[in-house]
């Protein structure tokens, strides 16, 4: 999974809830709630901190494990609470692979001094997290990201983009964007990655499944040569509060847009993910989990046009050529 969050605080989201459901707002953890925070996972502040459950993580881990899975690439940025002890415990504890990301999120998450700094000292910033270690310990980031850009993009997300790809330059190392959410944010940050000197074909482009639907537009961007993520399967609801005018699709619309992708050819290029970052998505609340790709997706990939040997490209080769440094 090239694109989950394990330790991550997450109340830079809140959204309140629509009028009249105010209440719901606290203590929603009853079954009689659950369907509420699949369709409100924002607006609960407690569903935010999936940093509490380190305990039931460990146990989604395993389950992972046991339904075939090996590594998990962390996206917990610099502004999210990346918290970098607690995964280095979760790999021991689990033996699945915890891949840590470098970099900063969106623009609401900088700090002042953030804002304050040049992109050299952001540059080696991150150097520094991906070579020596990140937060004051020596646990060494493996991917730059993911890092957070919205629409438009800000001046201070401009000079984190900048000094993503002065250090994707120097070090030959993965990176992974969360691009704003309008149909041109995609093509609009590799454009700036590469005019920067980063290497596209070793850049994830996150979140595509909430941010181009048009056929012609995806073709037109998957075209620029970055890997193509779709890494919200298990998240369905109606309103889709960070832009209304964007309808969430289902986990079927998600397949059916990967099998489009194959066809034309992207195989080399599909990578896939659940982005769990709410408490509600775990199953110690009734969610579907880690394994829900390995469990219910892939069955239906299968039954969907995609192959066996592409299913195994998708999860598997595609995974190891982004994350192996050049
Ligand atoms: C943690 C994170 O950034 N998730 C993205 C959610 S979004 O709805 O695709 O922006």
């Amino acid at each position: 999974m090239t694109h989950e969050h394990l330790v991550i605080g997450f109340e830079c989201s809140y959204t309140p809830p629509p009028p009249g459901d105010e209440a719901m707002a606290e203590n929603p953890f009853q079954m009689q709630h659950m369907h509420w925070l699949r369709q409100h996972p924002y607006s609960c502040r407690e569903n935010l901190f999936l940093s509490q459950e380190t305990n039931a993580l460990r146990d989604e881990l395993l389950a992972y494990k046991k339904a075939g899975g090996g590594t998990i690439v962390e996206n917990t940025t610099t502004g999210i609470n990346r918290d970098l002890p607690a995964l280095r415990q979760l790999a021991k504890d689990t033996g699945v692979h915890i891949i840590a990301g470098a970099g900063y999120y969106i623009d609401c998450t900088h700090t002042e001094a953030t804002k304050k700094m040049s992109v050299e000292k952001l540059t080696n910033s991150i150097v520094n997290e991906m070579l020596h270690g990140a937060d004051g310990t020596d646990i060494r980031c493996g991917v730059i990201g993911e890092i957070g850009t919205g629409w438009p993009i800000t001046e201070s997300e401009m000079k984190v983009l900048r000094s993503t790809a002065h250090a994707q330059a120097q070090l030959g190392c993965p990176v992974i964007i969360h691009p704003g959410r309008d149909p041109a944010a995609p093509a609009e940050v590799v454009r700036i990655l590469q005019e920067n000197g980063g290497d596209i074909s070793k850049t994830v482009m996150s979140h595509l499944d909430r941010t181009i639907f048009d056929e012609g537009e995806l073709l037109e961007f998957a075209n620029m040569g970055s890997y193509l993520e779709y890494d919200l399967f298990g998240t369905e609801m109606l309103n889709y509060p960070f832009n209304l005018k964007v309808d969430m699709p289902s986990d079927s619309q998600r397949v059916k847009t990967l099998a489009f992708l194959v066809k034309e050819g992207y195989e080399d290029k599909i990578l896939m993910a659940q982005d769990i970052h709410t408490k509600n998505r775990l199953t110690k609340f009734g969610g579907h989990g880690y394994s829900h790709i390995l469990k219910n997706i892939v069955p239906k990939m299968l039954t969907r046009g995609i192959t066996q040997h592409q299913v195994d490209k998708i999860l598997i080769d595609n995974p190891k050529r982004w994350l192996t440094f050049k």
